[in-house]
């Protein structure tokens, strides 16, 4: 019941997962449940969302005219159910069951009970034979933005991005020292980066040895990146403009910069203070938006992680194609480009901001940052060297930016990240 509300609240809300799925303020009737049915919930929810193009399709395919217009509660119901029949380990008939009660009391769909029961024990039948036919036939990701991939990687490209975004994402993690190690006391391994990648995993994280000690922190292989391409950083100026939850201010401090980070949200920024005090790092926090942030020394180095469509973390936030579309897309290069404008207003001659975000999307990134350098001629692209990011050479554009997609080093996170220079 609880999935079927979730899962309206997403598609028709355009709620955030994650905002639903808070484990203190999220949705009330999920909130209430128990942890078993909790975990139960998002499992499905996540399987749902991954998968809704396939499951729309099966159900086209099943019916001889399509569901009328405000059947909105009534596809819910279906796409819930058929998440569990067809990728989670829930007996057929109790999904079957359930979404045919829910039908039943629900006035709108009520009339549709018997269907719902038919069309949910024809896909138990025939799971096999359909998966195969729509997994052949269908993209996983919803039209729209299969159509921007295509035209920004090219249809190859674009279909591997698709095929990676199906696997649920590992559990990377950004170690304070010696990667190798643990690696092995943690049953991962060592990507060329230098992210540790847990292996298959399951519970909490805050239960792995490390944690409460403060020796490693979650944080995806490609977003470590960005800090790493400030360099040497050593005892310089940085203002980390973007800095909530932390991820990248703790990798500035470990690196050995004066960090500044900016934040305009409260208790974000209280999220990222509590992350650094987990791992035993400080520097200076600064509540605020960026655009009203004055550093009271002349800075070395930015870094602006700037708000993005995220379309690039897919594997672990499925809704995301689905609660934004295209004008999100528009709206949020426009911030970028904005916030893009102020950040390097506060570089000084010499210094070096790194321009990063999580969009897979050209608008945001590429192209964002042609028309900047187009526009200022006291900017300059300092180009990444392929050679200094072994693993990943295909991921450096030819122009010298970095730009990583999920179908990179058995997946990660989509990534943009330009490095630009005040002459
Ligand atoms: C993509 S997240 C940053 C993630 C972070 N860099 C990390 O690695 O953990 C973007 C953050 O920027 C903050 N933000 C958005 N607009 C801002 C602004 N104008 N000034 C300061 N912070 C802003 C958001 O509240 C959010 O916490």
């Amino acid at each position: 019941m609880a999935a079927t509300k979730l899962l309206a609240a997403v598609l028709e809300q355009k709620a955030s997962l994650d905002g639903l799925l808070d484990e203190d303020h999220g949705n009330p009737a999920f909130v209430a449940l128990n942890p078993t049915d909790r975990a139960m919930v998002k499992a499905i929810l996540h399987s749902c969302l991954r998968h809704l193009t396939w499951i729309e399709s099966i159900f086209a395919r099943f019916l001889d005219k399509p569901l009328p217009d405000g059947a909105r509660n009534l596809r819910h119901i279906l796409a819930i159910a058929a998440a569990q029949i067809l990728f989670l380990d829930i007996p057929d008939h109790s999904a079957v069951d359930l979404a045919v009660e829910q039908a039943r009391r629900d006035p709108r769909s009520a009339r549709f009970a018997n269907l719902v029961n038919a069309l949910l024990r024809r896909l138990g039948r025939e799971k096999d034979s359909v998966l195969a036919a729509v997994s052949q036939e269908v993209d996983l990701l919803p039209g729209w933005f299969m159509q921007r991939l295509v035209s920004a990687y090219g249809i190859e490209a674009a279909k591997a991005i698709s095929i990676a975004c199906a696997t649920p994402a590992p559990i990377d993690l950004t170690v304070k020292s010696d990667p190798q190690g643990w690696a092995e006391r943690l049953g991962g391994t060592v990507l060329a980066t230098g992210t540790v990648r847990l292996g298959t995993f399951e519970g909490s994280v805050t239960a792995l040895p490390g944690f409460t000690e403060g020796e490693w922190w979650v944080q995806d292989a490609a977003a470590a990146i960005p800090a790493r391409l400030m360099g040497d950083i050593r005892g310089k100026k940085v203002a980390d403009l973007c800095a909530a939850p932390g991820g990248k201010t703790a990798q500035l401090v470990l690196q050995g910069a004066q960090v500044t980070a900016v934040e305009q949200s409260a208790s974000r920024l209280k999220r990222l203070q509590s992350n650094l005090g987990r791992l035993g790092l400080s520097c200076a926090t600064h509540l605020s938006k960026l655009e009203d942030f004055e550093p009271d020394q002349p800075l070395d180095a930015i870094l602006l992680d700037a708000p993005c469509s995220s379309t690039g973390t897919i594997r672990r936030h499925p809704d995301v194609l689905w609660s934004k579309g295209p004008e999100d897309i528009e709206k949020l290069a426009g911030v970028q480009r904005r916030l893009l404008e102020q950040a390097f207003r506060r570089l000084p001659t010499g210094g070096k901001l790194v321009f990063s975000n999580c969009s897979l999307d050209p608008i945001e990134g590429e192209n964002l940052i042609s028309v900047f350098l187009s526009e200022h001629a006291e900017a300059e692209l300092v180009a990444i060297d392929p050679a200094d990011w072994p693993g990943l050479e295909t991921a450096v554009t030819g122009r010298g930016e970095m730009r990583t997609t999920p179908a990179m080093l058995g997946g990660m996170d989509g990534f943009y990240a330009a490095v630009i220079r005040r002459k």
